[in-house]
């Protein structure tokens, strides 16, 4: 059973503890916050928050989620490691490696200036992983409204919290493999902005798969949890083409305006989204374990 206080007995300073080694990786990578939210997404989303992206054993059944091409680009997992260390100096055994990437990614949100979300902890860790099911459950960047829409309401979400969750788009950048297509051979119905696809084009001049190593940022704030996104997307400025087309889409364009009016009320509805999402599919006792490494079972 999850809850408030899981680690009240068992380690108290567990939350201090992950908040002063998540400051001393950003100090060194500001753009560490970004990857961690990313991060709890790309493990919630594949058999839940399990802390199942982490496990690097290949063998039988166990393949890491890491081959898959989805999770492209994600990084930190050696930093949710370092972390995991800290607290085994503390409390060895008690924290799982699941709570560790929620609570990193709750941290990256406060500490770029978004809002201080509490979460229950008390998430177990997963013995098995499979990349397959991370390729058909990680969405593509040019899922439709539709296909969305189910993968954020399937956890629980309104249609105003699935459009606050997109908004952790607020931080961090996309590489110019994800966004060619819409530069060099963009949909009649594509509206991205012309001067901002222009600019794309500059930083991105080629369409051929040598830029993964190129990448632009998701909005002109990408170390800044704000509201940007919200405001670029009714600017034609969305980078990807989920991006763009939820702020095509009547459902969900009346939406974008309210966040992008009222940074508060995003942050409101972007902290209950983000604890639905950290609860999905969680594990507890007997299912699952506290690993003593993240990157292996026990
Ligand atoms: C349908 C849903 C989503 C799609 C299709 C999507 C797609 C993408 C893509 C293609 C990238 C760029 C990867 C790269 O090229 O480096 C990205 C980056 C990112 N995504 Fe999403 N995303 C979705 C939902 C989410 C959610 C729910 C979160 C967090 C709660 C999230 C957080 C992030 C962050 C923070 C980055 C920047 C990562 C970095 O800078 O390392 N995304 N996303
Ligand atoms: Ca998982
Ligand atoms: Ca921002």
């Amino acid at each position: 059973q999850l809850s408030y206080n899981y680690y009240k007995a068992s380690c108290p300073n567990a939350e201090g503890i992950v908040r002063r080694e998540l400051l001393r990786i950003s100090l060194l990578d500001s753009t560490a916050p970004a990857a961690f939210l990313r991060l709890l997404f790309h493990d919630c989303q594949v058999q839940g928050c399990d802390a199942s992206i982490l496990l690097d054993v290949h063998g039988p059944g166990t393949d890491s989620e890491m081959k898959s091409y989805r999770n492209f680009a994600i990084r930190k997992r050696e930093a949710v490691e370092q972390i995991k260390s800290a607290l085994e100096a503390e409390c060895p055994g008690k924290v799982s490696c699941a709570d560790i990437i929620a609570m990193a990614a709750r941290e990256s949100v406060s500490l770029s200036g978004g809002p201080r979300i509490g979460i229950p902890l008390g998430r177990k860790d997963v013995r098995t992983c499979s990349h397959q099911r991370a390729d058909s459950y990680l969405p593509s960047p040019s899922i439709s409204v539709d296909g969305f829409l189910q993968t954020f309401v399937s956890k629980g979400m309104s249609l105003e919290e699935s459009v606050a969750i997109l908004g952790a788009h607020t931080l961090g950048v996309g590489h110019c493999l994800n966004i060619v297509d819409r530069l060099y051979n963009p949909a009649p119905t594509d509206r991205m902005n012309i001067a901002f696809r222009a600019r794309l084009r500059l930083k991105c001049p080629t369409r051929i798969p040598l830029d993964n190593i190129t990448f632009v940022s998701n909005d002109l704030t990408p170390g800044i949890f704000d509201n940007q996104y919200f405001v670029r997307l009714l600017a034609g400025k969305g980078l990807f083409h989920i991006d763009a087309n939820i702020a095509a889409d009547s459902r969900t364009l009346p939406i974008i305006r309210n966040f992008a009016a009222d940074q508060n009320y995003f942050f409101r509805v972007f902290s209950t989204a983000f604890v639905k999402l950290s609860l999905t599919n969680v594990l507890s006792p007997p299912r699952g374990e506290v690993r003593r490494q993240c990157s292996h079972v026990n």
